[in-house]
């Protein structure tokens, strides 16, 4: 089937090229020229395992397209995908400029009739007004039917989870439309569930923040294990056990980051204010997310009595999380900027992300590896759990630093074999 996808982000990107995987032809459209010129080079804009090599193999098979022109990427396409950012706004509520700005390119561009799938996470409601906009520019007589189909992925993972994800959600008012996206999914044996746009929409933030507040709940039980001699990691164990719970999302440590979960939690106590209806709960998991990382930084100039004036702090990682070189609220910023303001010299490392703005607003030294980064360090500071950092050899990474002082803010060093302090 002929398929376009408006917007060549993480989402985006990936379930263009997961399509073409699949066997669509697929048109991807950008708005960004810098962005589809790498693309049609054959290289991924973005970090993700597994992407660059799908990219190129459906390039070369004809199957996988890259477009600025709008008119070009939805000539012929029975479906148009929208996989646009829809960031943090006023009030927390999701800004919809960019989804506006898509609906209102469909309906000034396309000629023929057409299934549109929002993958963006929107608000419930978000559909109908794409629905609305594109009724009201679309040339009359075009039968133009929208679909919500919430996105699942996790970055890192985003290939697998496309092919082999827990399930695909498709919210279609209307039938017919339901049973085309259905198809297009066709051939990816993953369960799939039908249901109305509004449920299908409430599902996306209903699942994130779900995920944040067991992160939350995890970190403030994570605190009282420190107070009262417990171990954590024994905790999350002993608790993901039950099946009720499950072990996912139960590593305590410096608490969400990324490109969702901020921003989502935050949308979700937006609807809810808006609707008089209590999203307390919610707001109490964004709270301790953020007192989280300010009590990893206390922690620390606890350690240096307050004083980190001139001190070498070694952060280890700065991407929100390991294989992704996505910096969208990376607790790194927080913890680097708080250091940073107390007069500490930073010197960072991480395996992927190699420039930031940071570096230029935080006077940052960049370091090559682990070892020059620890080396003659004061502290040292994991901040983002790589399998690099994780399986290094602890021993010997402390002799050189100048104190043996670690922090692990993911609770993923084994403690025992660092003869160091281990935060
Ligand atoms: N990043 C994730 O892991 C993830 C996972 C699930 C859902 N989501 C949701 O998916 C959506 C996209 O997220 P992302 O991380 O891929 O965003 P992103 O910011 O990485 O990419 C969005 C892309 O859309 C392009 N764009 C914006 N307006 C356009 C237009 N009118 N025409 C063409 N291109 C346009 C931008 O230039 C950009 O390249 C968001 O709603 C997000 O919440 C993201
Ligand atoms: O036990 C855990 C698990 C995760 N995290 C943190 O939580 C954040 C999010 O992690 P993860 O969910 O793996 O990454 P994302 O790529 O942000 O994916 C989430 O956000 C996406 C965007 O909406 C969704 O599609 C995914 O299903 C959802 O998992 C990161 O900062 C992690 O460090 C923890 O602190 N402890």
């Amino acid at each position: 089937m002929n398929v376009a996808v408006i917007g060549t982000g993480y989402v985006g990107l990936v379930t263009g090229t997961v399509l073409s995987e699949i066997g669509h032809t697929v048109v991807c459209l950008d708005t960004d020229e810098n962005k589809i010129n790498t693309l049609i080079a054959g290289v991924s804009p973005i970090f993700e395992p597994g992407l660059e090599e799908l990219l190129q193999r459906n390039m070369e098979l004809g199957r996988l397209h890259f477009t600025t022109k709008t008119e070009q990427a939805f000539k012929d396409s029975k479906v148009i995908f929208i996989a646009v950012g829809t960031p943090q706004g006023e009030d927390g509520a999701a800004n919809l400029t960019y989804l506006k700005q898509a609906a209102k390119d469909i309906a000034f561009h396309v000629v023929q009739d057409v299934v549109v799938v929002v993958k963006s996470t929107v608000p419930v409601g978000a559909n109908d007004m794409v629905e609305q906009i594109i009724r009201q520019y679309a040339k009359p007589g075009l039968d133009i039917q929208v679909v919500s189909n919430p996105e699942f992925l996790r970055e890192g993972h985003a290939v697998q989870d496309t092919l082999h994800g827990d399930r695909i959600v498709i919210g279609a008012d209307n039938e017919k439309a339901g049973d085309l996206v259905e198809s297009v999914f066709n051939p990816i044996r993953i369960p799939i569930l039908r249901t109305d746009r509004r449920s299908a929409e409430m599902i996306k933030y209903a699942s994130n923040a779900f995920l944040a507040v067991k992160i939350s709940y995890i970190n403030q039980i994570s605190n009282l294990c420190e107070a009262l001699g417990a171990d954590i990691r024994a905790v999350s164990d002993g608790m993901g056990m039950d099946r009720r719970i499950g072990r996912e999302f139960l590593n305590a440590g410096l608490g969400y980051g990324g490109s969702c979960f901020p921003k989502d939690t935050e949308a979700l106590v937006n609807l809810g204010r808006k609707s008089d209806i209590s999203m307390s709960i919610v707001e109490s998991a964004i709270q301790a997310n953020k007192e989280q990382r300010q009590l990893f930084v206390d922690k620390v100039l606890r350690h240096f009595e307050g004083d980190v004036n001139g001190k070498k702090i070694a952060v280890l990682g700065l991407a929100f999380k390991p294989n992704t070189d996505d910096m969208r609220e990376a607790p790194s910023i927080d913890i680097i900027s708080s250091l940073v303001a107390k007069g500490a010299r930073i010197v960072v490392y991480d395996p992927v992300v190699k420039h930031t703005p940071l570096f230029d607003q935080f006077n940052l030294t960049y370091a090559s590896n682990i070892d020059e980064c620890v080396t003659k360090a004061d502290a040292t500071l994991l901040v983002t759990e790589w399998e690099e950092f994780i399986q290094a050899d602890w021993s010997s990474l402390s002799k050189l630093m100048k104190s043996e002082v670690i922090f692990d803010g993911r609770n993923m060093l084994k403690t025992h074999e660092v003869e160091t302090i281990c935060y």
